[in-house]
């Protein structure tokens, strides 16, 4: 699992620390140079040779410069040109500066060094930054841009939020990221995470002062086949009966999909309740789904439901939804139910729900517009968390699960790839057989998001798990219903 931690709970972690090393001995800026060190290999690692290598580093007034000129002068020791641009030359980092010049590094005069740069460090600012980049800081980023050398933020790009990632204005992409401590959650959120490019930790020794962390990203470890899988009693019932409402006589599509990432998630039984032609369709593609025309109160008992996609807003749909939305198992919405549910304005329920929107469905849940919602993804999933009760995982770019309380959950294995008509209807259902199966609603999507992502990238290049935008080839949401089984292996073999 990769952890990351608020500005405040770093901070604490930081001076708990300080506080402990100033007892047993050390000096100043111990954490400083533990930092600097790790940056300073990290440069040396993309360099490959240092010697010669001519690197700038645009220094801010904070500790984050700092950081950049330590690690400058280590550089310098070894033999690079370093020249150091100050924003601020008389708030630059002091000791830091003296470090920097003792080992040979030079202040610049002029930000033309930018153009021939092989690496350029953004020490501008870090976790102590507010709101975008300033005016004069801009010119120097893009320029740096320009110049064509490897861009590399010490802890986070500058003008990211590190809490959020949500980018007011300018802010450094950086071509690799050298975090200190701990991931902040600006760093694996987007905006914010496709400024930081491969990021990497440097540990500094905070461990054990961090408390829980604010956000998590799943690995292949942690996503745990379903327990009951295992079990030589698994029957059905162990392992989920879900219920899926959805389809029309427009979307038929979509309840064939989301039957099919129920099943394929490893549902003990699928049951579809849905109309005539829709439950028609179901059956054509489906055999093992346990379907009925009827309403989702004559479908049988099941352990949790999936109502929405392709479902319609019309009279029809609303009662289905009500019905499901009455009942007192784990409900997933998606797609058109979310539709209902904020005209509705919310509901009246006790048993977990999961809401599965994208941009624009989170943006009718809290009346306002989807670009308010993609720049501020977190902010916003968080509020309709709280005004619906409800775990909230947020489809996009990086997906993220927001529960009532608790850490968020961010999925790192989602690719472009993703945003294809009927993707989201195989997320509700396997999410849904997840939840059937019991998992608690920020497990199920959590752990469905990371499956979802993972067939992606399995259908588009099935030896490529890792493989993300250089793969070659569209994917369907068929495809990734077909794929599953090879995500599933994947994360088992882990
Ligand atoms: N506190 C510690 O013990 C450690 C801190 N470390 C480094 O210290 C950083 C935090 O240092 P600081 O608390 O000094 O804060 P920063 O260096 O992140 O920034 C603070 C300074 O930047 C200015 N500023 C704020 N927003 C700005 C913007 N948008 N554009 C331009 N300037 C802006 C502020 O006026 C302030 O002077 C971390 O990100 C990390 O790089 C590391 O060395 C590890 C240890
Ligand atoms: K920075």
């Amino acid at each position: 699992m990769r952890t990351a931690h608020s500005v405040a709970d770093v901070r604490a972690a930081e001076a708990a620390l300080i506080a402990e090393l100033r007892r047993t001995g050390p000096g100043e800026d111990v954490l400083m140079n533990r930092a600097a060190t790790g940056l300073a290999t990290a440069c040396a690692g993309l360099l490959g040779r240092v010697y010669a290598a001519r690197v700038v580093l645009l220094v801010g007034s904070g500790d984050n410069g700092g950081d950049a000129l330590y690690a400058g002068a280590q550089l310098a020791r070894r033999g690079a040109r370093v020249d150091a641009l100050l924003l601020n030359p008389d708030r630059a980092h002091a000791r830091g500066l003296a470090a920097f010049r003792g080992a040979g590094g030079r202040v610049a005069g002029d930000a033309e060094v930018l153009d021939r740069a092989d690496l350029v460090l953004d020490g501008i600012v870090g976790i102590g930054g507010s709101g975008g980049l300033r005016p004069d800081a801009a010119e120097l980023v893009l320029r740096a841009e320009l110049g064509g050398g490897l861009i590399v933020a010490v802890d986070l790009p500058s003008g990211v939020d590190a809490d959020t990632g949500e980018v007011v204005g300018a802010a450094v992409h950086a071509d690799v990221t050298v975090t200190f401590g701990t991931w902040k959650p600006g760093l694996l959120i987007d905006p914010g995470a496709s400024h930081a490019g491969a990021a990497t930790l440097v540990d500094i020794g905070l461990g054990d002062h961090l408390p829980d962390p604010a956000a998590c990203a799943l690995q292949d470890a942690d996503v745990l086949v379903p327990f009951g899988w295992l079990l030589p009693t698994a029957d059905k019932y162990r392992r989920g009966v879900v219920g899926v409402v959805a389809g029309s006589k427009t979307y038929p599509g979509a309840a064939v999909l989301a039957v099919g990432g129920a099943l394929r998630a490893g549902a003990g039984m699928v049951r579809f309740a849905g109309p005539g032609r829709v439950a028609d369709a179901v059956r054509a593609a489906w055999p093992e789904a346990v379907v009925t025309d009827g309403l989702p109160s004559e479908a049988g008992r099941v352990q949790a439901w999936v109502v929405g996609p392709g479902l319609g807003t019309d009279k029809k749909a609303r009662r289905r939804l009500a019905e499901v939305l009455d009942s007192d198992v784990p409900v997933l919405v998606d797609a058109d139910g979310l539709t209902l549910l904020a005209e509705a304005g919310g509901s009246e329920r006790s048993a977990p729900t999961l809401l599965t929107p994208h941009a624009g469905e989170l943006g009718r849940l809290l009346q306002v517009g989807p670009a308010a919602v993609e720049a501020a993804r977190l902010t916003h999933a968080r509020r309709a968390a709280a005004r619906y009760g409800a775990t909230v995982l947020l489809k996009g770019s990086t997906t993220v699960v927001v529960p009532p309380d608790g850490p968020v959950r961010v999925n790192p294995t989602g690719t472009p790839r993703l945003a294809t008509a009927g993707s989201g209807d195989v997320l509700a259902g396997l999410a849904g057989t997840l939840l059937a199966a019991g998992r608690e609603p920020v497990d199920a999507a959590a752990t469905a998001a990371y499956l979802h992502g993972l067939a992606a990238r399995l259908a588009a290049e099935p030896d490529g798990a890792e493989a993300d935008l250089v793969a070659p080839g569209p994917v369907t949401a068929t495809d990734i219903v077909a794929a599953l089984p090879a995500a599933w292996r994947h994360v088992a073999g882990a």
